[in-house]
């Protein structure tokens, strides 16, 4: 799939590009990007906007000294440059544009992840224009996504996307850093992304940008699995855009699966997080590793941390090994309770007289890392 045959685009931005300067927005690279929009709408394509660079277009509004800056400078910085940051890819268009600020407590929560769907697609029904942004402002460690490249892929999965273009500052993947090794070589085309893939990146060099290559890769992966073609370009040049609306590649396209993920088992696997875990017996976890089995309670080991039901747990082996991870029947405090039966009371068919702990069509396995 390339832009020109694509339905649905997720296009994220990084912050260099709306902030070259670091003191405010600038016009000089969100012109073009958003002719590219204005094209690919007018050609019947949908678009979402990810767009960074709240906290780059915000630093110029607190002192010089705070920008080393806390990370509570770091989100005033977010909260004032976001809405700096909207209204000037507003003046761009003379169609209306949405904010959506989304944190990982949001899209790991399928209630709120169904919602979020629900929205994306009704603007896009009535052609307005989502621009999505990690909501800084109230993130904490235990909530963020942290960057937005992977936010990017977990909103193309969200949107049923088929291409998720990444713009960044660079020509796409290298072997290694072009901003460190002039010998650096530009990997065209990744058909599998593997460890080596992983290896050839490296950080940001700027001072803006969140994650650098590794984060993009991670996107990547995320995305592919789910059937997105995914590229990483250079949002600095105008020809990338002419080039990628001739259905040609500028810069590193990544392949999607053959085969992707159902929806429900890709956002176990690449947007929810675990809750809890499951440790189960021996015997069970051979069958797991070679298809999806329901989990009666009495192949639990034992269960740790705090679960409810409905809840990401992951599934594990005693020795540490990640099988699955899966959405919970019942709570660890049930779980618990019905261990200490077992050992303790007469009552251990009490473990036997209730349904699976997890229902084969909640599993999704694990590849092996
Ligand atoms: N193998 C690599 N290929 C390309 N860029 C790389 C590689 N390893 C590290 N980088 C760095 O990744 C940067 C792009 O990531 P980042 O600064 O986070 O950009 P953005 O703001 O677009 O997300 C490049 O400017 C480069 O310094
Ligand atoms: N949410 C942050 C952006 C984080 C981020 O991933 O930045 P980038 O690497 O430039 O895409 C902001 O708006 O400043």
């Amino acid at each position: 799939m390339n832009i020109s045959n694509s339905r649905r685009i997720v296009i994220k931005i990084g912050s260099a590009l709306i902030a070259p300067d670091q003191d405010g927005c600038r016009a000089r690279y969100l012109l073009t990007i958003a002719q590219f929009i204005v094209r690919c709408r007018s050609m019947g394509k949908e678009v979402v906007l990810v767009s960074s660079g709240s906290v780059a277009a915000g630093s110029h509004l607190f002192p010089e000294d705070a920008k080393n800056s806390s990370v509570v400078l770091k989100k005033a910085m977010a909260a004032a440059g976001q809405t700096e940051m909207m209204a000037t890819w507003d003046r761009f268009f003379d169609f209306p544009s949405a904010q959506i600020l989304l944190t990982h407590g949001d899209l790991r929560d399928l209630e709120r992840y169904n919602s979020i769907r629900e929205t994306i697609f009704t603007l896009l029904e009535h052609g307005i224009l989502p621009i999505i942004n990690e909501n800084d402002a109230v993130t904490s460690d235990d909530l963020k996504v942290g960057d937005n490249d992977n936010l990017s892929a977990m909103v193309a999965a969200a949107a049923d996307a088929d291409v998720l273009l990444m713009c960044s500052d660079v020509d796409g993947l290298y072997n290694k850093n072009p901003n460190l090794h002039e010998d650096a070589m530009l990997i065209q085309q990744v058909s599998e992304i593997s460890e080596d893939i992983y290896a050839m990146a490296g950080c940001a060099t700027s001072t803006v940008g969140t994650g650098g290559m590794k984060t993009k890769i991670e996107a990547a992966e995320k995305a592919t699995s789910h059937g997105i073609s995914t590229y990483i370009v250079n949002g600095f040049k105008g020809r990338t855009f002419e080039r990628l609306l001739l259905g040609e590649n500028p810069g590193t396209v990544f392949l999607p699966y053959d085969e992707p993920m159902h929806a429900q088992q890709h956002w176990m696997t690449h947007t929810a997080s675990e809750q809890g875990e499951i440790v189960v017996e021996h015997d069970y976890a051979e069958e797991l590793k070679d298809h999806a089995e329901p989990l009666a309670a009495s192949n639990i080991s034992h269960v740790n941390g705090e679960f409810s039901v409905g809840d990401t747990v992951l599934v594990r082996t005693a020795k540490g090994e990640r099988l699955a991870k899966a959405t919970t029947n019942y709570s660890s405090c049930l779980l618990n309770f019905l261990a200490e039966q077992e050992e303790t009371s007469d009552n251990g068919h009490l473990q036997q007289s209730i349904g699976p702990v997890i229902s084969e069509q909640d599993i999704a396995i694990l590849e092996k890392s």
